[in-house]
């Protein structure tokens, strides 16, 4: 994905910065807790999975590719000395992902915070998708975390063991033109977190979300270069944030810091809630007013 041609930018955050990174956190306010972090072998999930360990955590991480996940772990135990587990699968399968959760608890002996992490789309505008791609996007990004979340939560009922759920969606306030497939999914997202917040907190489970804007990460390699050439302008800090940014967004809810916080959604976006669209397949001609 780190394509070095001048029209696809380098995105993201290096290994060496993941691991030299400053952190507000203490460094053993994860001593003795289990993560599992889907979508953990590049970007926001690689950042996550990097600062979790820092912080003493065990992590847990899961991709398509053998190949990224491999690298993270070796990186992870050549600069961090962390030993990081992973399990190479798609989270589309659901006989995949309950093998993963089975690992996991298994292998941890229990869990405490599962990050619905994993996810992405293509842009399109909606008006062209076909129903193959609807559905691809939808399972993605809203039935797996549904999947994720409800086996965790189950696992965490039985053993009598709670633990707590973060995913990470997306902002979806105004919607998403040429995202709308995967805008729907993330305020899939978003309300049934708000609703099983309630149902589950009897159990002591808290389940929020985060909500980044435009994040420079490896996976902005997929869009078209004169899309992300205009991602340092869709918000009013005119700039686009990092991985980092969000993976310690996803420290502060699942840490003590996030115990009274449950159904929230803790938006990471630059402002761009207000003002700016990021517009993934280019600007329509229509829409070019500034
Ligand atoms: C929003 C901006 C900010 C966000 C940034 C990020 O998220 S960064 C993270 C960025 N990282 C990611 O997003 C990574 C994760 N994303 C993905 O894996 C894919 O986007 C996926 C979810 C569609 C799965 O893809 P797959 O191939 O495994 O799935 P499949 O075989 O099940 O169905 C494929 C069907 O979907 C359709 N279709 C697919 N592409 C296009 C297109 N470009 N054009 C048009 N249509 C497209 C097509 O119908 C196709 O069927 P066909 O014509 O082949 O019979
Ligand atoms: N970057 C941004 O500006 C924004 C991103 N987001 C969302 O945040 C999340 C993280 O994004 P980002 O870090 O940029 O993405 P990246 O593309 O950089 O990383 C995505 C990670 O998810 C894994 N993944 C993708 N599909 C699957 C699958 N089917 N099963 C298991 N793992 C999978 C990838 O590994 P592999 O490909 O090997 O499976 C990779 O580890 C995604 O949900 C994304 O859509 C939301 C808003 C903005």
């Amino acid at each position: 994905m780190n394509d070095q041609s001048p029209q696809k930018p380098n995105w993201g955050l290096t290994p060496e910065e993941l691991a030299t990174h400053k952190t507000i956190f203490a460094p053993d306010l994860l001593e003795g807790q289990r993560f599992l972090i889907t979508g953990g072998s590049k970007g926001m999930g690689k950042a996550m999975a990097f600062l979790c360990a820092r912080l003493g955590a065990k992590v847990m991480i899961c991709g398509r590719r053998e190949e990224l996940l491999q690298e993270t772990q070796s990186q992870a135990k050549e600069l961090i000395g962390a030993d990081i587990r992973y399990r190479a699968m798609s989270v589309r399968d659901e006989d995949q992902v309950d093998a993963l959760l089975d690992e996991t608890f298994e292998e941890f002996d229990g869990l405490d915070t599962l990050v619905n992490n994993a996810g992405g789309q293509y842009p399109q505008n909606a008006i062209d998708f076909t129903r193959k791609g609807w559905k691809s996007v939808l399972d993605l990004n809203l039935n797996a975390p549904w999947w994720l979340m409800q086996g965790a939560a189950q696992r965490w009922r039985d053993r009598g063991a709670p633990g707590h759920v973060v995913s990470n969606v997306a902002h979806v306030e105004r919607g998403m033109p040429q995202a709308a497939h995967t805008c729907a999914a993330r305020a899939g997202v978003i309300y049934l977190s708000r609703t099983v917040a309630t149902e589950w907190g009897p159990l002591g489970i808290r389940v929020n979300c985060v909500a980044p804007g435009a994040i420079a990460t490896e996976g902005l390699s997929d869009y078209p270069p004169e899309a992300t050439q205009r991602f340092n302008n869709v918000n009013p800090m005119f700039r686009m944030g990092d991985s980092w940014d969000v993976a310690e967004g996803v420290v502060y809810l699942s840490a003590p810091s996030g115990d009274f916080i449950t159904g929230e959604v803790l938006t990471i976006d630059g402002g761009m809630r207000m003002w700016g669209t990021v517009w993934p397949a280019g600007v329509p001609e229509k829409f070019q007013t500034y």
